[in-house]
């Protein structure tokens, strides 16, 4: 990859994504690492900051664990030789977007942790609101982090539970007590694999199965890629272990009736063709398009989305008002999802990059632009513009999420509320701003409709919260980095 660009995807200060998890254990004692890039490979779009793998042979010595982490995709990580030399048919991988501790190498996942059984690898998608009370606590114990990351507070407090124990998922759920907020975790044991979701859910994580090999994902389209099949959920508040003794084995002690999955998951993080506890991130989509034509209708030649993630709400736009579906936009399919830089000079030209207007379809027409969300303002003031020039006559602005007013402690890396357009305006400000005929956002009261009936945590859009928010800061050193990564602009 040219160096310009390299650096680009590192030092973007985009606006929220999350992290991807993947677990794999072979019975048959096959080699894992293969699988797990491509699990990976399926889930870049939830981190692209750096990704690791990690694999052990159940057969071999315990405690002797491969690993190969880096800064970027898994594509430019990852060559056939590499992956060759990761030996071992039980392994865990992840992908990351950095929301507490620097985007650095040192802070990329699996941690691998050497303890009195082995050795442990573990992956994280969440944020710890607790990370780092906990993480002073164990200091003044003599703990020593190698990390920055809130993750690592999880991997030690397993270490020292598991002295006092008798088995990793006991350890495992004695130290998820003392953890607060989410998570979603792979975590690979000498001889087991074990999947855990916080007991409001916010993250997702599901297992699947392929021939004699196990496999717990962020996301079934993760499953698909691999060719293995989806089995279920992992419940929040549910402890998995898969052992080739007893298969899946379920613990649910911290199971609870309040569930709060991050509604942000269905709107944009997930990729569309998977589904998260037994709803479609598709259907969803659709469904909040639909909303907003019957909601916020308007006369028009052509509805369009703003790949990706507002493409499938501005086709259930269409479906229900009748009005024909466009392409608008083509993206260039070599950009990283999100393509955002510090400088607003540089985010717009980020924009230009990543989309082109398709003049022929939208000359002389009236068209309704849809977008899954507006953060800084960015793409929507850009894109809106780009029609214009192309001939479009109306430019009417729908967004299939509320405005996005607070900040999330729960994963979503959100800007601070000054830099949210939606802070201090009404939606005839924010409209002015982007230069639109008309905008409207879904409406608070159509999330159920979204999450198909299933409790959801809607904190970025109304301020309210399934758990106390955290009272210090608890970015760690994340933010200092991307101040300083200021220094590195694309020319
Ligand atoms: O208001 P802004 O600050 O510009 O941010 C909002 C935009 O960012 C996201 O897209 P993103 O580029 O992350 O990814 P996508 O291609 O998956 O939609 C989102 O879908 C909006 O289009
Ligand atoms: N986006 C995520 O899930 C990040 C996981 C973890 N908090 C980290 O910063 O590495
Ligand atoms: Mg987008």
């Amino acid at each position: 990859m040219n160096e310009c660009l390299r650096s680009h995807y590192y030092d973007e200060d985009e606006m929220h994504e999350e992290c991807g998890v993947f677990g794999i254990y072979d019975f048959d004692g096959n080699d894992v690492a293969n699988t797990i890039y491509y699990g990976l490979f399926a889930l870049q779009h939830r981190g692209q900051e750096s990704c690791g793998i990690a694999v052990s042979d159940t057969a071999g010595p315990k405690g002797k664990v491969s690993s190969l982490k880096g800064m970027g995709l898994v594509n430019e990580v990852y060559t056939p030789d590499s992956l060759s030399k990761l030996k071992g048919n039980i392994g865990v991988g992840h992908v990351r977007y950095s929301t507490a501790g620097a985007s650095t190498i040192e802070n990329a996942q699996p941690l691998v942790l050497n303890y009195v059984k082995g050795t442990l690898g573990l992956a994280h998608n969440g944020n710890l609101v607790n990370a780092p009370e906990l993480r002073r606590e164990l200091e003044l114990t003599g703990a020593i982090f190698q990390t920055t990351i809130d993750s690592e507070v999880i991997a030690y407090h397993i270490a020292r539970e598991r002295v006092k124990c008798g088995s990793v998922e006991e350890a495992v759920t004695r130290a998820l007590k003392k953890v607060r907020g989410s998570y979603s975790l792979v975590i690979m044991s000498p001889r087991k694999l074990i999947g855990a979701r916080d007991p409001f859910g916010f993250r997702p994580l599901c297992i699947g199965k392929r021939d004699n090999a196990y496999i717990l994902a962020s996301e079934s389209c993760a499953l698909d890629t691999i060719g293995a099949e989806f089995v279920r959920d992992v419940e929040p508040g549910e402890v998995v272990t898969i052992s080739p003794e007893y298969g899946i084995q379920s613990y649910k002690n911290m199971c609870q009736e309040q569930h709060a999955r991050c509604i942000f998951e269905y709107i944009y993080f997930a990729r569309l063709d998977s589904v998260i506890d037994g709803m479609s991130v598709y259907d969803s989509r659709i469904t909040a398009g639909r909303c907003l034509a019957k909601d916020s209708p308007v006369d028009a030649d052509v509805v369009v989305g703003v790949p990706e993630s507002g493409n499938a709400a501005a086709m259930g736009y269409s479906l229900e008002s009748g009005i024909p579906y466009g392409t608008a936009f083509v993206k260039n399919g070599y950009v990283g999802r999100t393509f955002i830089k510090p400088q607003q000079s540089q985010r717009e030209s980020s924009v230009r990059v990543k989309l082109n207007v398709l003049k022929e379809a939208v000359n002389g027409k009236r068209v309704i632009m849809i977008d899954d969300s507006i953060v800084r303002g960015t793409t929507s003031d850009r894109i809106v513009g780009m029609l214009r020039e192309a001939g479009a006559t109306e430019v009417h602005v729908r967004i299939s999420s509320p405005p996005f007013l607070y900040p999330c402690y729960f994963g979503t890396d959100i800007p601070d509320r000054e830099q949210l357009i939606a802070y201090n305006r009404s939606v005839d400000d924010i409209c002015k701003i982007i230069g639109a005929d008309s905008l409207a956002y879904l409406k608070m009261e159509r999330l159920p409709e979204l999450s198909g009936g299933r409790q959801y945590c809607h904190g970025c859009f109304s301020g309210e919260y399934p758990m106390k928010p955290p009272t210090e800061d608890i970015r760690g050193d994340h933010e200092d980095f991307k101040r300083g990564s200021e220094s590195h602009i694309i020319s």
